[in-house]
């Protein structure tokens, strides 16, 4: 296989084995006979890490000579996943890594499965976030990530009778092998009357068949003084140690809600804090090379990961002004030149605002500033809009009312040079409501780049037996370049390669099989149908339609229906506060807990939760799929990135006209996928005219005949009332339209069960989306962010050392 590895480190098995006991003796210092499988985990970390060192470094001195544009990543949440693995792949040492472990009579595997998750994030746009990083620097594009080193991630999940509960992720406590600490690159960062101090921790980004390994810089924060003496000296122990807990509180957890929750001053600071040091360390870049603080534009193409680091409209204002001493214009040139903004989500509440208040104590000099562009903007806008003051009220940073607010996307989009949605739809959107008014104004700003995954880490390393089949018969190339799937055409007709298709297929079912056995002690049937939906709860995403399915399924067995054979896996974590996700994950639990036990569904149905999904558990889940569930209210989910992932692995997907399953299913073709349920538009439509979900459940005896059975307690140990109030909340105004759908939904399963009864023709179809899945690749994404938003070129790195 390839080698990107070029380091003198010998790249061989035996040299590999030899490091490994090096670093246990001088890294761990311990015998072999003491050693622990996490010591082992941590040798072959150290050991693959000294041969990506080269590359690193060559990157960053390749960088510095030549002075490249940049572009700059700025996001709050980082969905890592493990590093081990991948890092094995982009360097095209898995084998020798496997053969090692072999020839020390460990098992690479269980290596593997020691390293802690570094879970800096929630959900789709965090792994955006990683997914992105890995693409650039395959793509050899000269590249920062910056965000925030929680000290603790993601809460990890456990699910009982009762639901979720949360515990601590505390992802550092062995130490990380995968991050180097560089104080000499910190930056003070004032929030209300505190000073804290951010320090940078590097972490590299190994791009796939290159040299290139990028950085991600995330910051973690301390205190100015590590102790204040004087209270020492008085006795006082705690107060001496105050401001520098007060200080690291700021980069201690990740905020678990995938939407905002108003007025957090925590959240806040974490905003400001990692943007301008960020942005500090952009102009200390700029100064070592020379350039003038005027330039900051030609230098850095900066991307605003959703509003969580608008700020930094402010923020870089505010730098140029004080620190530089640009003048007001000058300063917004480089400002609107340099920046470009994401958005992630159109639901309403999840825009974020924060009351003036709050700003006006923890971020004075940025709020006079905001005032001023304020100020000058609706000057504009006035004379654009003459006796129009609803639109600029709309338009205005500034919510006015009892309770005034900065409204980040705003601030954002006039702060910017380009707003982006993530799926054509999604930007529809984006122009024809949310950002109606600006849209209109800057009609040229708006523009779409739709959301990918990558290949590597959700193909290569999740999927190993189907990426070597891929490889077997259409050679490598998909791995650089995921178009080379369409080769796959050829071999739709050829009943040999299904059978392959459908034997590596089914060895990744009976992993997850063997996974969900071990962990949770329920056996499942491999040949059975994978009806999978992994993803954050929330009503918009509509787990509670799937679950009420399953009941329906449930029913129609009882009344002795003959129906093929399905396990039914959802997986996702709720935020902690939000309490009708909780609930469903509650009747979740409640059904599987009954259909499991009884006798009549053995080999016919089963419901697993699977507790604590993440990006390794993903791994194991997304190649295992045949049903790949995206049934989000058309109109709300953004784009979706689960949707990729399982249909590039082979799943088909039954799902509604939204986010970017409209462009999988463009793609794959409309015979390969399941659809139903109403648009965008007539959900719109829904809520312009009125919706009450009576008419529809009244036409539906079934439904009926679910929610009877729910509200009966039959799955809560009889309790009535635990479910109330999710019933009542679809029974009176369903605001994310379930019952209008169901019957639809029902139709589109029941084509799952006739087409699941032909496997080759399934086969066929499966391999039609993977084959349709090239488009979604992040490589593509991240080309068009480059060349049509940053106007950044790849910079092939040398070998310098
Ligand atoms: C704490 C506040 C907060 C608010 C919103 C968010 C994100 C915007 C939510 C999110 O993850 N959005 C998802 O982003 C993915 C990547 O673009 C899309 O594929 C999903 O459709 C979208 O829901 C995180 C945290």
């Amino acid at each position: 296989s390839f080698r990107s590895s070029t380091s003198p480190c010998q790249t061989s098995s035996r040299a590999l084995a030899e490091a490994m006991q090096r670093h246990l003796f001088f890294s761990q210092a311990k015998s072999p006979s003491l050693a622990t499988r996490h010591d082992h985990y941590r040798c072959l970390a150290l050991a693959v890490r000294d041969r990506l060192l080269h590359n690193w470094v060559d990157t960053a001195e390749t960088y510095t000579q030549a002075q490249v544009r940049t572009a700059v990543y700025l996001s709050a949440e980082y969905l890592l996943g493990p590093h081990l693995d991948n890092n094995l792949v982009n360097l095209g040492l898995r084998q020798e890594a496997e053969q090692a472990c072999h020839e020390l009579g460990l098992d690479l595997e269980e290596l593997i499965r020691e390293e802690p998750e570094p879970g800096l994030g929630n959900g789709g746009l965090g792994r955006l976030a990683a997914c992105f990083q890995e693409s650039m620097a395959t793509l050899e594009l000269p590249a920062i990530g910056y965000g925030i080193r929680y000290e603790f991630g993601i809460f990890r999940q456990q699910i009982t009778t009762q639901g979720q509960q949360e515990s601590t992720d505390s992802w550092l406590a062995q130490g990380n092998p995968w991050e180097v600490i560089r104080p000499e690159w910190s930056y003070p960062v004032t929030i209300g009357n505190h000073t804290v101090i951010g320090v940078a921790y590097d972490t590299p980004i190994l791009g796939y068949g290159v040299r290139t390994t990028n950085t991600l810089r995330l910051w973690a924060a301390s205190a100015p003084e590590a102790l204040d003496f004087a209270s020492f000296n008085a006795g006082d122990y705690t107060k001496a140690v105050l401001h520098k807990m007060q200080s690291e509180t700021l980069s201690k957890v990740l905020y678990p809600n995938d939407e905002p929750e108003q007025g957090k001053r925590l959240r806040l600071s974490q905003q400001i804090f990692f943007v301008s040091c960020s942005l500090q360390d952009m102009f200390r870049i700029l100064r070592g090379q020379g350039l003038p603080a005027r330039e900051f534009h030609r230098k850095f193409a900066v991307q605003l990961n959703d509003t969580h680091p608008a700020i930094a409209v402010a923020e870089l204002m505010r730098l140029l002004l004080d620190e530089h001493r640009l003048d007001w214009d000058t300063a917004w040139g480089v400002t609107t030149a340099s920046l470009s903004y994401t958005n992630h989500t159109l639901l309403p509440e999840a825009l974020e605002t924060w009351g003036i208040d709050l700003f006006q104590q923890l971020l004075p000099r940025q709020l006079e500033i905001i005032y001023e562009i304020n100020a000058r903007f609706l000057r504009m806008a006035r004379i654009r809009y003459p006796g129009q003051p609803d639109k600029l009220a709309r338009l205005s940073l500034i919510e006015e009312g009892p309770h005034r607010k900065v409204r980040m996307a705003n601030l954002a989009v006039v702060g910017c040079h380009h707003t982006n949605g993530v799926a054509e739809l999604h930007s529809e959107l984006l122009r024809r409501h949310v950002l109606a008014d600006f849209a209109e104004l800057w009609p040229d700003r708006f523009t779409n780049v739709t959301n990918g995954v990558t290949p590597r880490r959700w193909m290569a390393v999740a999927n190993p037996a189907l990426a070597n089949l891929l490889d077997d018969v259409i050679g490598s190339h998909w791995r650089r370049d995921l178009t080379h799937l369409q080769a796959l055409g050829k071999h739709t007709g050829d009943d040999a390669f299904l059978q392959r298709w459908r034997g590596v297929r089914d060895a990744s079912k009976q992993r997850l099989v063997q996974h969900i056995h071990q962990t949770q002690g329920i056996l499942l049937d491999h040949s059975s149908l994978f009806d999978v939906q992994v993803k954050r709860i929330h009503e918009y995403k509509r787990q509670h339609l799937a679950a009420l399915h399953v009941v329906e399924r449930y029913l129609r067995l009882r009344n002795g229906e003959d129906l093929p054979p399905r396990t039914v896996i959802f997986g996702g974590k709720a935020a902690p506060g939000y309490a009708m996700a909780k609930l469903i994950i509650r009747l979740i639990v409640g059904i599987a807990e009954i259909v499991n036990m009884d006798p009549a569904m053995a080999g016919r149905l089963r419901v697993v939760f699977v507790p604590n999904f993440s990006v390794s558990l993903g791994q194991l889940i997304y190649p295992a799929v045949d049903l790949s569930e995206q049934i989000s209210t058309a109109g709300k989910e953004a784009s979706g990135t689960g949707n990729m992932k399982m249909a590039l692995n082979g799943a088909l997907t039954i799902g509604t006209l939204d986010g970017a399953n409209i462009e999988i299913r463009d793609q794959v073709g409309a015979d390969n996928f399941f659809l139903f349920g109403h648009t965008a538009e007539q959900i719109h439509e829904f809520d312009r005219m009125g919706y009450h979900p009576m008419p529809w459940i009244e036409k539906d005896p079934i439904v009926r005949e679910v929610i009877e059975l729910i509200g009966s307690g039959h799955f809560s140990e009889g309790d009535r009332d635990l479910f109330h109030p999710l019933l009542a909340n679809l029974t009176s105004h369903d605001p994310f339209k379930v019952m209008a759908d169901i019957g639809d939904y029902r139709q589109a399963q029941n084509h799952v069960d006739a087409c699941w009864q032909d496997p080759s023709r399934w086969a066929r179809m499966s391999v039609a989306n993977t084959m349709g899945c090239g488009f979604f690749s992040s490589d593509r994404s991240i080309q068009e962010y480059a060349e049509r938003i940053w106007k950044v070129a790849p910079v092939p790195v040398e070998a310098t050392t």
